[in-house]
């Protein structure tokens, strides 16, 4: 076990830093605190502190990587051992005290390369240093007795501690939009990070791009991915900012949500609206998919977000702000000087009314505000904070957002309704209700309509909608349903 002596926080200048302050055990536990604490998504908090512990080797980060997602994931069930040998109230206040609890029955029960006593040992010395040697002592005894426990019992599989973890609301939720069977190989689907896409433009040559990648990064893995046409799936790739062809020949964008943008079915010559824009991924894609002669428009409910996408993009001054466009952004200005660009923006809340937002796209996507249930394995918080009253209402405003961004197609245009979601109460029970007469007086009938776009068609196989999964396709959870729009 390590000295005890050493686990009380950073007391002289000179003394390198213990690894309970900086090892990957307590980036886990600062990351896992922040996301308890705060609003704060696993991912971008783990980034951050990992740029801060820079003398991590890259064996610590993945320990880490695996910690904070692990615990997340399967927190309940490692609570409920937990709860066999001490009360919750013991070791929960301190949210450094209750990661480093987590972590270590994390360790105990699932992580095979770490023997039980190194994994006590670790939990026990953050503990201490968060809470005290008598913290300290209660997690020795707690995580003593969990190992006595998991060495006579067998290692529990992860797979059903994820699955038991997950809110009652959201199993029966998933269970009904796809099955038992399917509703527990999505909870459990991995890998967990997901990889990070990467979106190559259209005309560029993936393959080329994938040989160039590899040069740039040798460490890093970069491999076509499967369902869309464009992208590369890479692994260990860093900051993405930093390799050839960023913002200029690709983006970095989740390759199910390319699938999306493809859904569309975007041509040269026509005219989109991107209606629930946010920054511009998506609307990125289509700049490129109607070139040449056609033209992209993105909306949004937050100026903020459309700033951004004009930063990226080279958009014009959003129309309801009259503010002009900032230089640089995160994608800088290589997106800006690249062939395609933004129209125009425009800030709006399609519950309201459609702003100054024209009328006679040829295509409009409608990528909704939703729960973001199919992106579970890359954001496990979002399963602490979503709750089953959400879906309702959340449908009511894919409705809505829908119905009104539909008024500004032409007639016989194209809408796609999109969701990050795989609940059926958000996907086929909102596609129905979009389908259905309604008596809002917008003066719009919405067709199901089969995709145009091949990519699309072969995921519907023929049909007017589908559904991406992450243990069948590989990508996050997402559904997309295609309507033509009658006036
Ligand atoms: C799923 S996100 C879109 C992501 C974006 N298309 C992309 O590819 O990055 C949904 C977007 O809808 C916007 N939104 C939410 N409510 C809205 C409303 N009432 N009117 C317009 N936009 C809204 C949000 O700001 C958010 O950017």
């Amino acid at each position: 076990m390590a000295d005890r002596d050493q686990g009380d926080g950073g007391r002289g200048a000179a003394r390198p830093p213990h690894p309970t302050e900086s090892g990957p055990r307590a980036v886990a536990a600062r990351v896992l605190a922040r996301v308890w604490g705060s609003e704060a998504f696993a991912s971008a908090a783990l980034d951050a502190e990992l740029r801060r512990a820079q003398a991590l080797d890259p064996r610590d980060v993945g320990l880490a990587t695996e910690l904070v997602y692990g615990v997340l994931r399967a927190q309940a069930a490692l609570e409920a051992r937990i709860a066999e040998f001490a009360a919750k109230s013991r070791w929960t206040t301190d949210p450094l005290v209750r990661a480093h609890v987590l972590m270590g029955a994390y360790s105990l029960c699932f992580l095979d390369r770490v023997p039980s006593f190194a994994a006590v040992s670790e939990a026990v010395d953050g503990a201490q240093a968060a809470g005290g040697p008598r913290v300290g002592a209660f997690a020795n005894a707690v995580l003593r007795r969990l190992a006595a426990a998991v060495e006579s019992g067998g290692r529990p599989p992860l797979a059903s501690a994820v699955v038991a973890s997950a809110p009652g609301w959201l199993r029966g939720a998933l269970r009904r939009s796809l099955g038992r069977a399917a509703a527990e190989a999505f909870l459990s689907a991995g890998p967990v990070p997901p990889p990070t896409g990467l979106c190559v433009a259209p005309g560029e040559d993936r393959g080329a791009w994938i040989e160039t990648l590899r040069a740039a990064a040798p460490t890093a893995t970069f491999e076509a991915g499967c369902v869309s046409p464009a992208a590369i799936v890479a692994r260990g790739a860093g900051d993405l900012r930093r390799l050839p062809g960023f913002g200029a020949a690709w983006i970095g964008q989740e390759e199910g949500a390319q699938a999306l943008a493809f859904a569309l079915g975007a041509r040269p010559g026509e005219a989109v609206l991107d209606a629930c824009s946010g920054r511009g991924n998506k609307s990125w894609l289509l700049s490129r998919a109607v070139l040449p002669g056609g033209a992209v428009d993105a909306a949004d409910l937050y100026p903020a977000k459309l700033s951004q996408l004009r930063a990226a993009l080279g958009a014009p001054p959003v129309s309801a702000e009259g503010a002009g466009a900032e230089a640089g952004g995160a994608q800088g200005g290589a997106l800006g000087r690249a062939a395609a660009s933004v129209r125009e923006t425009y800030a709006v809340d399609w519950t309201v009314g459609a702003g100054d937002v024209p009328e006679g796209y040829d295509r409009v996507l409608v990528d909704a505000p939703c729960s973001g249930v199919g992106t579970l394995r890359r954001r496990p918080e979002i399963a602490l904070r979503r709750e089953a009253d959400d879906l309702p209402r959340l449908a009511d405003l894919q409705v809505a957002i829908a119905r009104r961004a539909a008024t500004r197609a032409r007639d016989g245009g194209r809408l796609v309704f999109a969701v990050c979601s795989v609940l059926r109460e958000e996907c086929e029970a909102v596609a129905a209700r979009l389908a259905a007469p309604a008596d809002d007086g917008l003066g719009v009938r919405l067709e199901p309509a089969p995709f145009d776009a091949e990519l699309a068609r072969e995921l519907a196989g023929g049909g007017d909608a589908f559904r991406l999964l992450p243990h069948v396709h590989g990508t996050d959870g997402y559904f997309a349903a295609m309507f033509v729009v009658r006036r």
